[in-house]
C-alpha cells in the first residue's frame, strides 16, 4: 500500500521518520513521502523529513505544554498551511493517508484528528490514523488528553491502528528511555503491513495485496499489529510448526496493542523464501487465528522475502473491545474523576460518558 505519512507533533514526527526510514532502508517503497508538524520548532529541526512549524502567533515556536485544546485550535487556525505543504507529496500513487501521533500530548492529540478531518475533506484515498497511547505509569494529563483523542480519532478516521507505549518495554525500563526501540518495532510491524500488499516478485496466488489490507481496516475503530519471526528449515513440510508459532507469538507476544485478541477482521502474512513457508502451516494459523479472534473474516497470504526464517505478521482490525482498550479507557476516566477541582472545568471538554459511547 503506497502511503503518504503526517506525523504530528514530537511522537508522531519520530515514529513518521521511523516508519520512513524503516522502508526506505528495505528499498519497499511503499512510503512514498513524509511530513512532519509541530507547535514546538526544537521537536523539528533534528528531523530529515519536510517540516511545518504550526501556531507561531500563539505560542512562539514552543510547544503548547500538553494542553490538547490549544493543539487543536492552533491546528484549525493553520490548517490549510499543513494541506498546502502535503499536497505535493499526495501523488496519484498514493493509496492511503496515515496521520501519526503520541495520543497523550498537545500537539498531537488536539492536532491529529482535525488534520484526519481536513484530509478526509480532500482526498478520496483512506485516511488513517496511527496513534500511540500513554504508557500506564504516564501522568494523568496524558491519560485524559489520550482518551479524549482517540475518540475523536475513531470517529474521524477510516481507522485508528493502536500503539500501546507499554508494549515490548522491558521491566524496569522508563517509556522515554525506550522510544527509540518502541518506534523501531512499530516502525517494522506497521512497515510490513504497508510492504506486503506491494510484494510482487515472484507472484504466488497466495501474495497478500493491498486491498486485503484496506479490507480488514474496513472493519473501522481501532486496528493492531503484531509481528514475530522464527527460524525455518529449508524445507516447507518441516515448518508446519515454526509458522504456527511464529503466528502464535505475532499474537501472544508481538502485538502493539498486548492482549489484543477480539476482533472483527484480521490478516495474517505469513512472510519469508516461498519455499520455506508451510501452506499448511499457514492454513492452521489461519483457522487458529480464527478461533483465537472470534472473526469469521480472517484473510491469509505470503508475503515473499529472502531469508533464512519465517515470519508472521498479524494485523487485527476492530479491537475497540479488547481487554487492553478497556484497561486504557478505565485509566483515562479514573484520570478525570481524579482532576483537581480548581482546573478549568473538565467536563466542558472531556465528559466520562464520552468515552463510554466508544464502545
Ligand atoms: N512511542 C513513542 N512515544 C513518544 C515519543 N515521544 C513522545 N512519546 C509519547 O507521546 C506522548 C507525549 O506526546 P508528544 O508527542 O511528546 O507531545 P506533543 O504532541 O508534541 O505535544 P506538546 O509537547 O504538548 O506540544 C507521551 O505519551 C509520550 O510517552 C516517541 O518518540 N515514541
Amino acid at each position: 500500500m503506497k502511503a503518504v505519512l503526517l506525523g504530528v507533533g514530537q511522537a508522531g514526527g519520530m515514529l513518521a521518520t521511523a516508519l520512513a526510514e524503516f522502508d526506505a532502508d528495505a528499498g519497499y517503497g511503499a512510503v512514498l513521502d513524509a511530513l512532519a508538524v509541530n507547535t514546538a520548532a526544537a521537536d523539528l529541526d533534528p528531523l530529515p523529513l519536510d517540516t511545518v512549524l504550526v501556531g507561531q502567533s500563539r505560542v512562539n515556536g514552543h510547544g503548547v505544554g500538553g494542553d490538547n485544546e490549544l493543539g487543536a485550535e492552533v491546528m484549525e487556525e493553520d490548517a490549510v498551511e499543513v494541506l498546502d505543504s502535503l499536497a505535493p507529496k499526495v501523488t496519484a500513487d498514493a493509496e492511503a493517508l496515515f496521520v501519526v501521533a503520541g495520543l497523550g500530548g498537545g500537539t498531537g492529540s488536539g492536532g491529529a484528528p482535525i488534520l484526519v478531518r481536513e484530509l478526509s475533506r480532500v482526498y478520496d484515498v483512506p485516511v488513517y490514523a496511527l496513534g500511540v497511547l500513554p504508557g500506564r505509569d504516564e501522568g494523568a494529563m496524558y491519560q485524559v488528553n489520550a482518551g479524549r483523542s482517540l475518540k475523536t480519532l475513531v470517529r474521524e478516521a477510516d481507522a485508528t491502528i493502536l500503539l500501546d507505549n507499554d508494549a515490548w518495554r522491558s521491566s524496569g525500563e522508563s517509556v522515554e528511555g525506550g522510544y527509540a526501540a518502541i518506534n523501531a518495532s512499530m516502525a517494522k510491524r506497521v512497515g510490513l503491513l504497508l510492504a506486503a500488499g506491494e510484494s510482487v516478485e515472484g507472484v504466488a496466488e497466495s501474495v497478500v495485496d493491498t486491498s486485503e489490507v484496506i479490507n480488514t481496516l474496513r472493519a473501522g475503530g481501532m486496528a493492531a499489529v503484531g509481528f514475530a519471526s522464527a527460524p525455518a528449515a529449508e524445507d516447507a513440510e518441516e515448518n508446519v510448526t515454526t509458522v504456527m508459532s511464529a503466528v502464535r507469538s505475532a499474537m501472544m507476544t508481538g502485538m502493539s496493542l498486548p492482549n489484543a485478541t477480539d476482533a472483527d477482521a484480521a490478516l495474517v502474512a505469513v512472510a519469508g523464501d516461498p519455499d520455506r513457508i508451510s501452506r499448511k502451516g499457514a492454513e492452521k494459523a489461519r483457522k487458529w487465528l480464527q478461533e483465537e479472534t472470534g472473526s469469521m473474516q480472517v484473510r491469509g497470504g505470503d508475503f515473499p522475502l529472502e531469508s533464512d526464517r519465517v515470519a508472521a505478521l498479524v494485523f487485527l482490525g476492530g479491537v475497540e473491545r479488547s481487554r487492553r482498550v478497556d484497561e486504557f479507557l478505565e485509566r483515562a476516566r479514573q484520570a478525570v474523576r481524579d482532576e483537581p477541582e480548581e482546573r478549568p472545568d473538565p467536563a466542558d471538554a472531556f465528559r466520562n460518558d464520552d468515552l463510554d459511547d466508544l464502545l
